[in-house]
């Protein structure tokens, strides 16, 4: 085995230490990355009688993120939700949902996204105008709502959400649901169902999921008559008539499963599971950067100057744009370095699989997180280590070793879309406004997702 973690006592092992620490994960996460470190990259901690090992070497993350492929047990809190979609799929059904949903998310289906991207990037900025000199003020709302949109705007299509009511309704409901899911997962005497139905929490969370799964069913439906519709008559063409040249994921979905591939149910599932792990990813991390780039005025104003150049000082971003924004990209990296929001992966270790100097055994756990030393590095030194430079100097690349989006073959399906809406957001906010924050007051919190507590107020000026 490799070594343990300090603090190891017989027959509980570490647990001592995860129940003390359960109000603060963050810190106890970033504890035993500290000790892995330490001890190698590789180290034990057990959980009662469960064997984890820690992963904190950048290439054995790799062999163990390829070799690992089923999620831990935590994740079946959200089944309910998202059911058997790609997330929280079990091995035999992720493979074969993960081939056939890779296309849906290509650089050619993102780039028909650029309209929607941009319009939600100034609706945005419009939204955030009356707090313009007015001091610091919370974003956060903002930013979630913005992207849980988004987000359903790209998976729903425009029609499904042309009722206002939908898109909040949708959006209060996924807030609401991630909550409840967290404190199941953090307060344990909810993770039994006699509790959980006595304090409620079961109904009210029964009562999301089958309103969610009803607003779903129903824009399925509805998109289902309307391509029967048009292979009819096909020269109407819906969206083609508004001028909207992009296809949303149910779209696509309903395409590539037109064999039967995928039932009703299932494309459900994948619609949902979507929005499910895009909305706080995406919002969280454009709120580190904002903040990030408040602390660092030169390179808000190298990005700016960028921006500048390279779109002029009010166009919208177009595809041929993209590559060109080469700083911002940087920025971008930089924050997900520093800050990234999922910085841990936790896989079941079904067989044995063999390390550089060790070999995990068959029904143990893997904490995989060589991403969370930066984040400690960060968060004591505060900003100090945020360089954008690095990714032009050719001191960081952007390769398999880079873990923001995940190791092997279960990383982000979502990347593409993640660092172009990141890109489009950055370049409308950061052109109509200068922002200013305060890193020092930072708290960050870690549920599933690693996000600002308090201390991330920023402050708006009007443009440079
Ligand atoms: C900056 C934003 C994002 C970050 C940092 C991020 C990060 C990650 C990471 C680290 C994983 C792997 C987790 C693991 O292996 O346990 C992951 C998986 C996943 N992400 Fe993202 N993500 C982001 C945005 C998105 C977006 C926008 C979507 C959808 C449009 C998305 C959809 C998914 C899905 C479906 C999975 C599961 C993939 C699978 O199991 O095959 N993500 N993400």
């Amino acid at each position: 085995l490799p070594p343990k973690v300090p603090g190891w006592l017989p027959i509980i092992g570490h647990l001592h230490q995860a129940v003390l620490s359960r109000s603060n994960l963050l810190k106890f996460v970033a504890s035993l990355s500290e000790s892995c470190e330490k001890l190698g990259g590789v180290a034990v901690f057990n959980f009662g009688s469960e064997l984890y090992y820690l992963i904190t070497n950048p290439q054995e993350a790799i062999i163990a993120g390829n070799s690992c492929i089923n999620r831990h047990y935590a994740y079946d809190f959200c089944k309910t939700w998202l059911g058997h979609g790609l997330a929280t799929a079990t091995e035999e059904t992720w493979r074969h949902r993960r081939k056939l949903l890779n296309p849906a998310f290509s650089l050619p289906v993102i780039h028909g996204f650029l309209d929607v991207f941009n319009s939600q990037a100034k609706k945005l900025i419009n939204e955030l105008e009356p707090h313009v000199g007015k001091g610091p003020f919370d974003h956060s709302l903002y930013m979630k709502n913005n992207a849980v949109e988004t987000l359903c705007v790209g998976t729903f299509g425009i029609k499904a959400i042309e009722d206002v009511n939908f898109i909040k309704k949708y959006t209060e409901a996924v807030s609401e649901m991630v909550s409840i899911l967290v404190s199941k997962f953090f307060k344990f005497w909810l993770q039994g169902n006699f509790i959980c139905k006595l304090t409620g929490v079961q109904d009210r969370e029964d009562s999301l999921v089958e309103t969610m799964h009803n607003m779903s069913d129903k824009v399925i439906r509805e998109k289902k008559q309307i391509l029967k519709k048009e292979a009819l008559n096909k020269t109407d063409k819906s969206e083609v008539a508004t001028g909207i040249e992009y296809r949303p994921f149910l779209d696509l979905l309903l395409e590539l499963s037109a064999n039967g591939a995928l039932t009703d149910k299932q494309i459900r599932e994948e619609l949902n599971t979507i929005i499910g792990t895009g909305f706080e990813t995406t919002s969280s991390q454009l709120m580190f950067s904002l903040m990030l780039l408040g602390a660092h005025p030169e390179v808000q104003e190298k990005m700016y100057q960028e921006l500048l150049t390279v779109l002029g000082p009010d166009r919208d971003v177009e595809r041929d744009d993209l590559n060109k924004l080469v700083y911002t990209n940087a920025v971008i990296m930089e924050t997900l370095r520093v800050l990234p929001t999922i910085p841990c992966m936790l896989r079941c270790v079904d067989k044995d699989v063999k390390l550089t100097n060790y070999t995990m055994q068959a029904g143990s756990y893997c904490l995989i997180f060589p991403m969370m030393t930066n984040i400690v590095s960060t968060w004591s030194t505060k900003t100090s280590e945020f360089s954008p430079e690095r990714w032009l100097n050719g001191e960081f690349k952007n390769n398999q070793e880079f873990a923001a989006f995940g190791v092997g073959k279960r990383g982000c399906i979502g990347r593409t879309y993640a660092m172009i809406v990141l890109k489009v957001q950055l370049a409308h906010f950061i052109r109509r406004y200068r922002v200013k924050a305060d890193m020092s007051q930072l708290k960050l919190n870690f549920d599933f997702v690693l996000k600002p507590e308090s201390g991330h107020e920023i402050r708006i000026e009007r443009g440079m």
